[in-house]
């Protein structure tokens, strides 16, 4: 049973990676991915400089998932240029995600980034929750037609979109108005649950210091909400357009799902921070016995054929 799989005109040896965030921001938690049964590697987002990030706490794991406000912390973009030829040595894609913190750093990025050796596709991240005083433009869809715009003239290496969740029908057939204006290699669903909130009883206090304690949220309680709209931009978009399942990945039954739903790969965030790069093999070895017992030989025997009751 094969697990192989393209996205962006990439051949991925596994539909299985590891989300943009958790243990993908310095080199050496990207050999990591790289030396693992990860199918790619796929960059922390970057910004336009080096960033700390958010004050810590700003992580923290429950028994069903995680909160984040990590605020972005990375080495800048181009550090993760200068990866790219570090990345081909372990023979799989390397996609780096872009988090500019303004229309004009994402252009700057996306230029300097583009046509570049090595560098196999671009995440354009339309969805970070956690900076301060930023609104998501995944959540206003005439800014992030403005956006590919000002991208889409500059840009030459395949590109996709990091999207947020979507919970309003509208939203998605908005959204997906812009999106088949451009032409995207991909579009990954979803990013955290914006603006949680956990809290610690015995402490009678948030968990993590950023925002008065809201972040991101992560793991299993957001598998509904991401299988749901990775359903939905499958149904709504064209098929030449992959759809990245992220969002409550945990095991092989959850890829199963996320590949009914339309994923053509998966992206794996709380998980991969819960358990380390060995979650690939895992959670592949998983899928390949849900497969074969149903008798599936690849993931194209049963990609988006979730039955609705007629
Ligand atoms: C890129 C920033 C993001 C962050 C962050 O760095 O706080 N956390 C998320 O859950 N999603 C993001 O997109």
């Amino acid at each position: 049973t094969s697990l192989a799989t393209v996205v962006a005109g990439c051949p991925l040896s596994s539909c299985l990676y590891n989300a943009s965030g958790p243990l993908c921001t310095t080199a050496a938690e990207l050999d990591a991915v790289g030396s693992s049964e990860a199918g790619a590697i796929l960059s922390k987002s970057a910004t336009l400089e080096k960033r700390q990030g958010n004050p810590s706490p700003r992580y923290f794991e429950t028994t069903w998932g995680s909160i984040n406000s990590m605020g972005l912390p990375n080495e800048g973009y181009r550090y993760y240029l200068d990866y790219a030829k570090r990345a081909a040595t372990f023979n799989k894609p390397y996609f780096i995600s872009v988090s500019g913190l303004g229309f004009e750093d994402n252009v700057a990025i996306i230029r300097a980034l583009s046509g570049q050796e090595h560098v196999s596709a671009i995440e354009l991240n339309l969805s970070c929750p956690n900076v301060p005083g930023k609104p998501q433009t995944g959540y206003d869809f005439e800014q992030s037609r403005v956006l590919l715009e000002m991208i889409f003239e500059h840009v030459t290496t395949p590109l996709g979109v990091k999207l947020p969740p979507y919970f309003d029908l509208p939203h998605f057939e908005m959204m997906a108005a812009v999106l088949r204006d451009f032409p995207i290699a991909f579009v990954t669903c979803i990013n955290s649950i914006g603006n949680g909130l956990v809290i610690d009883t015995d402490q009678e206090s948030v968990v993590i210091k950023p925002k008065s304690g809201f972040g991101g949220i992560g793991g299993d309680f957001i598998k509904p909400t991401a299988l749901a709209n990775v359903r939905k931009f499958y149904t709504l978009l064209d098929k030449d357009v992959a759809i990245i399942g992220c969002g409550g990945i945990k095991s092989g039954m959850d890829v199963f799902e996320h590949i009914l739903c339309g994923a053509s790969a998966v992206q794996v965030g709380t998980q991969l921070m819960r358990e380390g790069v060995g979650c690939f093999a895992r959670i592949a070895a998983e899928l390949r016995e849900i497969m074969g017992g149903k008798g599936y030989r690849d993931i194209d025997s049963f990609k988006g054929k979730l039955k609705t009751l007629e």
